[in-house]
């Protein structure tokens, strides 16, 4: 049977390092990517990002709202945060004005680590509670947004663990505004059975990101048997995007062989 063309985007955090971030959006048009997605766009006026992605002909798929720097308590988002309420609403405020100007389908709200000394319970109510807050701003802006489950290992305290955990924040919140970003890197370190665990949550799933774990670098290169994944993908008709969230093993271009037979 062969296989439909699947339509991957280039993580411009990840991909094309070798190059200056201006530069990346050409490199990734030239390697065959139509979309490129990344975290953190607001070092750029929303201007200039436009006219890289016209010049190279390529759909802004995803943005994040505004993380802190590494090392500090909101590298991971804000959106669980009970005293950042006002940061993170002006964060949610400023990821939709750059989705809306760069026409991003998705704003991935990130959800942050639970502060030391704070309860499970009081993170968690305020992630709903913000996260309620945000769809609402997003409803109007027309921009879809994203929660996605980070793994303990590389994010102990994240506030959401599982798919189901990020399920049901969607669903609660208005599943027609909010849907769930499924990592497979993420979901093979901590729940595994990665066919039963993304259909268990496909109702909710508007986003894919791929990594093979342990080392996040490209299919094929890992523990993941991604011929299974991606037959059953196909099988079951999925045609979003997938994001390509991996740190090449070598360079980028030399690492994208495992590609070709899934867009061929
Ligand atoms: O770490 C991840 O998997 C993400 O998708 C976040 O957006 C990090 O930027
Ligand atoms: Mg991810």
């Amino acid at each position: 049977m062969t296989e439909p063309a699947f339509r991957f985007d280039a993580n411009l955090k990840w991909l094309f390092t070798e190059l200056p971030f201006e530069e990346r959006f050409d490199a990734a048009a030239a390697a065959g990517f139509e979309g490129v997605e990344y975290a953190s766009p607001y070092d750029h006026e929303p201007a200039v990002l436009s006219k890289l992605l016209t010049d190279a002909g390529l759909t802004q798929v995803l943005i994040n709202t505004p993380m802190g720097p590494p090392g500090s308590a909101t590298r991971s988002g804000l959106a669980c945060l009970p005293d950042a309420v006002a940061e993170f609403r002006d964060g949610v405020e400023r990821g939709l004005e750059y989705a809306t100007a760069l026409n991003a389908a998705f704003l991935h709200v990130v959800g942050g680590l639970r502060p030391e000394g704070v309860s499970r319970d009081r993170a968690f109510a305020r992630y709903v509670a913000n996260i309620g807050w945000a769809a609402e701003r997003a409803r109007s802006a027309g921009v879809r947004l994203l929660l996605e489950a980070q793994n303990k290992r590389d994010a102990p305290r994240f506030i959401l663990d599982t798919q189901e955990q990020a399920a049901a924040v969607a669903e609660a919140v208005g599943a027609e505004t909010v849907g769930v970003l499924f990592d497979f890197y993420h979901a093979q370190i901590d729940e595994g059975d990665l066919i039963t665990t993304l259909d268990r949550v496909r109702p909710w799933v508007s986003h894919l990101q791929i990594a093979d774990p342990p080392s996040r670098h490209e299919p094929g290169t890992g523990e993941i048997g991604w011929p299974a994944i991606f037959a059953h993908l196909a099988a079951t008709g999925y045609d979003g995007w997938i994001g390509c969230e991996y740190a090449p093993a070598t360079t980028t271009v030399a690492g994208l062989g495992w590609m070709k037979e899934y867009t061929s």
